[in-house]
């Protein structure tokens, strides 16, 4: 039977979705803005089968165990929102570098949907794969999209999706993000531990999710205005908020190395010599430095001079996802 192969493109958060209000339907309490990158990005096929079970294959290993029953119980989620009772034969292929700290579950479930969908036989729309992909992973359900991407965060199931930002078509923002990957230890809180943590005991939560709404609205007008230095600012600052929610949980933790405030003072160094350069952070120590596409190379030289030891990976916006010839 014909196998289908799709790719999505991770995503990274400039407006940070931290903290599920439902964590069944993986309602987020807070709406959350992101940029869908060109370099990273999962290809998936998948291939309709006759036998009682899915089967898993990720970066030419067969998977059991726990790494299966997330496939198979999402796919599941899958079947039983579309009607389908189809087993599938699922191969995988990361093209992001998990060990860079560059989450690949948002376009590993966004081009797992897309797969499993055209292999159930079914045309749907984009909003529907964006819900279903919100099944697999959160900040999966923006991966469905190019470049800047809103995710609403709705109140449930049928309203909580994302959507491209209308500035996509309309305004020619050179944005760049350099990876600067100070540690490639795993980390020790997973997202999913460290955001549940801080909803149940962070006091500094609320006001997090408070100045996620003030960022967005402003975010989005300093990509309408094409002011890079403005959207690197509300960026750095909403990440800082996210981070510092952490600080106060119960217990308290943080994602932050001696490495990573290392890369921060010289992203710090290069702003104080006119360089126009901010940076975002996710669950992990990695530093995701934004500037101007046109200065990316610069500013990456100038890092790896103050950073010698850091591996750094230049990206651009990057495209939605796509079923693609196998
Ligand atoms: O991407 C962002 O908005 C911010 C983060 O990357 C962390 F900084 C969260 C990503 O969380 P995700 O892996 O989607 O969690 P899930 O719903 O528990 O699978």
């Amino acid at each position: 039977m014909q196998t289908y192969t799709a790719i999505a493109h991770t995503n990274i958060a400039l407006i940070k979705y931290w903290g599920k209000k439902d964590d069944k339907f993986i309602i987020p309490f807070n709406n959350s803005l992101s940029l869908t990158l060109d370099r990273f990005y999962t290809k998936t096929s998948a291939q309709p089968i006759t036998a009682a079970t899915d089967s898993f294959v990720l970066d030419g290993q067969a998977q059991s165990g726990a790494a299966l029953s997330k496939v198979t119980s999402f796919l599941d989620i899958l079947r039983a929102e579309t009607g389908s009772t189809q087993r599938l034969a699922i191969n995988s292929t990361n093209h992001v570098p998990t060990a860079a700290g560059l989450a690949s579950s948002a376009s590993g479930f966004a081009a797992l949907t897309l797969a499993s969908c055209a292999a159930f036989g079914l045309q749907l729309p984009r909003r529907t794969l964006s819900r279903l992909a919100r099944r697999g992973s959160g900040s999966a359900c923006r991966s469905i999209y190019g470049g800047f991407v809103e995710w609403k965060k709705g109140q449930d199931d049928l309203t909580s999706f994302a959507t491209p930002l209308a500035a996509n078509e309309q305004v020619d923002l050179d944005i760049a993000m350099i990876a600067l990957v100070v540690s490639a230890q795993a980390k020790k809180v997973t997202s999913r531990q460290g955001m549940a943590t801080t909803v149940a005991t962070s006091p500094f939560y609320p006001a997090f999710v408070k100045s996620c709404e003030t960022d967005l609205l402003a975010i989005k007008q300093a990509i309408d205005a094409q002011d890079l230095e403005k959207v690197g600012q509300i960026a750095e600052s909403n990440a800082l908020k996210m981070h510092a929610t952490n600080l106060g949980a119960t217990p308290p933790f943080s994602y932050f190395l001696p490495e990573t405030l290392v890369a921060i003072a010289a992203i710090q160094q290069l702003r104080a010599k006119g360089f126009l350069c901010y940076f975002t952070m996710d669950a992990g120590p990695n530093v995701k430095v934004i500037c101007r596409g046109q200065e990316a190379l610069k500013i990456q030289a100038e890092l790896q001079a103050l950073l010698p030891n850091t591996e750094m990976l230049l990206a651009y916006p990057g495209p939605g996802a796509k079923i693609v010839n196998s």
